[in-house]
């Protein structure tokens, strides 16, 4: 939710990088492929125990995974396809970081599967709740975005199994806060 408010902060340099983009045809569906590749190069790169380098593209693939919507948007050619795709291929990618942490031996892989399953299930609770009528549930304290960050940084410093800690925990708070969200909701 904290990092969801900053988009226009940066929508306006995420714009510039795309207008090239959009002149030269390339289509958002595209962008969200190659988000995807980069993704798993990221996922490689732990697999491997290289937490810099996977941070680093890692970073890069978050920034793809940004400019697929910004193009969309600027150029409009959003399609529910296209948030469908750029849904399930972060599915994807979340699925394949934290398998390639756990792979790599950089964090017990217990921890990576508690990480996994409320990071699975906080995305997994917002679509069944907006299916359900709630409206948006873009709430709680670890989104993807704040997730993803957390394993970004620590990373960065090498120290990926505190980060996959901080994410086992704080993503399962936010799946008892959608919980009681989508409750107070949709209880009528
Ligand atoms: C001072 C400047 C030089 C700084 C400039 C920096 C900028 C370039 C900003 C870079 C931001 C970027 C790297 C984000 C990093 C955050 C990342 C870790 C979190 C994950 O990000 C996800 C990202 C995209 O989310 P979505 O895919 O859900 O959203 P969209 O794609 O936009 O929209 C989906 C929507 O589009 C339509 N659509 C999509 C695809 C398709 N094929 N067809 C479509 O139609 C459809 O409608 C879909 O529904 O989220 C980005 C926003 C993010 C939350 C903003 C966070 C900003 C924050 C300040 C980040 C700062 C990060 C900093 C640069 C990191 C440095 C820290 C260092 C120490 C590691
Ligand atoms: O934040 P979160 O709910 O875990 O994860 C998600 C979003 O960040 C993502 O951009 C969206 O496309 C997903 O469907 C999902 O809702
Ligand atoms: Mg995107
Ligand atoms: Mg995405």
């Amino acid at each position: 939710m904290v990092l969801n408010n900053y988009r226009e902060n940066v929508r306006g340099y995420l714009e510039a990088i795309v207008r090239p983009l959009a002149r030269a045809g390339v289509t958002p569906n595209t962008i969200t492929v190659l988000g995807l590749l980069i993704s798993l190069a990221g996922a490689y790169f732990f697999y491997r125990g290289e937490q810099v380098i996977a941070a680093l593209v890692l970073l890069f693939g978050s920034l793809i995974d940004a400019l697929d919507g910004t193009l969309a948007r600027l150029t409009g050619k959003t399609s529910r396809f296209g948030a469908f795709l750029d849904s399930t291929f972060d599915r994807i990618s979340d699925g394949a970081v934290l398998f390639g942490i756990a792979l790599g031996n950089l964090v017990d892989w217990r921890v990576a599967f508690i990480a996994f399953m409320g990071s699975y299930l906080v995305s997994y609770e917002r679509c069944r709740a907006e299916l359900a009528g709630s409206g948006r549930l873009a709430v709680g304290i670890a989104e993807r975005a704040e997730r993803l960050l957390i394993i970004i940084i620590t990373a960065l410093f090498g120290y990926v199994e505190y980060g996959l800690y901080a994410v086992a925990v704080l993503a399962w708070i936010t799946v008892l806060q959608r919980l009681y969200a989508a409750y107070q909701r949709l209880k009528e």
